[in-house]
């Protein structure tokens, strides 16, 4: 699926620095969707290479470029979880390395574990979710609905699939243990990425930064990791409000081809997959409200130097706030497309 062509012009101008990628690539405002499609995977080798994972861990670059290239054509393109999402999941973690003192929190083998599942979290995703594979009773849902997180257990059996690919695997030098060790990770990482065991431990996280962190508990790790990998994943929520629009544009377009499918299939979506009645502000207040804002108020009681994106956070939510008033009061266009948002 990689040809030696494609990682041989990967590989070829060498790996640039991340300022030369972009000078406000590092800033914690910096818009990773701003790139092309094109310069993303060579972003990708940048990061490895800024958070000094190839020197700490001997990567071999044409494995690396390999493995970046096969992730990369892993992802499906349905409007919003596809690779642009992964690369911007990715350069949030790089982001927290470089901004935040995480390696005072966590070892640098979780660090990469944080990153590499990053950009693999969501492998070929169809662009519905876990409900839509049990409905439909998808393949997927008949190999994993006995265990939830069905996506989520696909996208990581998706990343074992690649470092199975010949010659991807970045991991293939660690010892035996360092190898297990870096598995069990992804695994718990990816499958923190289901929202419904985010909002199960959102509690015993809650719980971590009241108590204080403990570096030497291996709970508080995990815990961290995971409140860390679903700040990543939504971390569109902390850029400014064009891309919030843009993104709210292609999170209910892939919702709502999904609630299409539900009504051709003779089911009565969800609201908020339902074109017909999804009411798009209210349905953003209030995902803003119980996701969004708990994972950035605990984060930033963790990390104070994350406060300005909680700030941004509660900017973004006073803005939709604003809009869902006035298209009440206006009569709002029906057809759930978002030119209104001003
Ligand atoms: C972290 O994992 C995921 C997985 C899938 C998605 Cl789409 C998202 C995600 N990323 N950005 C968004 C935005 C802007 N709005 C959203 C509105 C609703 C929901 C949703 O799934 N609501 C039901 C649930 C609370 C039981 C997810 C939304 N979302 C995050
Ligand atoms: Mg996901
Ligand atoms: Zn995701």
């Amino acid at each position: 699926k990689v040809s030696d062509e494609e990682v041989a012009r990967l590989l070829a101008g060498g790996i640039p620095s991340v300022d030369q990628i972009h000078p406000c690539f590092s800033e914690i405002t910096y818009i990773p969707r701003s790139l092309t499609d094109a310069e993303t995977t060579t972003a990708v080798l940048s990061m490895f290479e800024a958070m000094g994972f190839i020197n700490a861990y001997k990567i071999n670059r044409n494995t690396l470029a390999r493995f970046c290239l096969m992730v990369k054509k892993g992802y499906r393109d349905p409007p919003y979880h596809n690779w642009m999402h992964a690369f911007s999941v990715a350069h949030f973690c790089f982001l927290l390395c470089k901004n935040v003192d995480v390696a005072n929190y966590l070892e640098d083998i979780e660090m990469l574990a944080l990153f590499v599942s990053c950009l693999c979290h969501d492998l070929d995703h169809r662009g519905t979710n876990n409900s839509f594979q049990i409905e439909s009773k998808s393949v997927l849902a008949g190999l994993y609905s006995s265990q939830g997180s069905v996506l989520e257990r696909h996208h990581f059996a998706q990343t074992i699939s690649v470092l199975n690919t010949e010659g991807c695997n970045i991991f293939e030098q660690f010892s035996r243990k360092d190898y297990q060790r870096m598995l069990d990770l992804m695994c718990d990482i990816i499958l923190a990425t289901d929202l419904a065991h985010h909002l199960r431990i959102l509690g015993d996280i809650q719980k971590m930064v009241t108590e204080g962190y403990d570096f030497k508990k291996p709970q508080h790790h995990t815990l961290l990791l995971c409140l860390l990998m679903s700040s990543c994943d939504l971390s569109d929520q902390t850029k400014d409000w064009r891309n919030t629009c843009k993104v709210a544009e292609l999170i209910y377009r892939e919702f709502f081809s999904q609630g299409d499918s539900e009504k051709a299939m003779g089911n009565r979506p969800s609201d908020m997959m339902d074109r017909d009645r999804a009411y798009i502000p209210d349905l953003q207040i209030s995902f803003m409200e119980h996701i969004v804002v708990p994972i950035f108020t605990v984060l930033k009681g963790l990390f104070p130097p994350l406060a300005v994106l909680h700030e941004t956070i509660s900017s973004s939510q006073s803005r939709w706030k604003r809009i869902s008033q006035k298209y009440r009061d206006q009569g709002f266009p029906g057809n759930g497309s978002l030119e209104f948002l001003e």
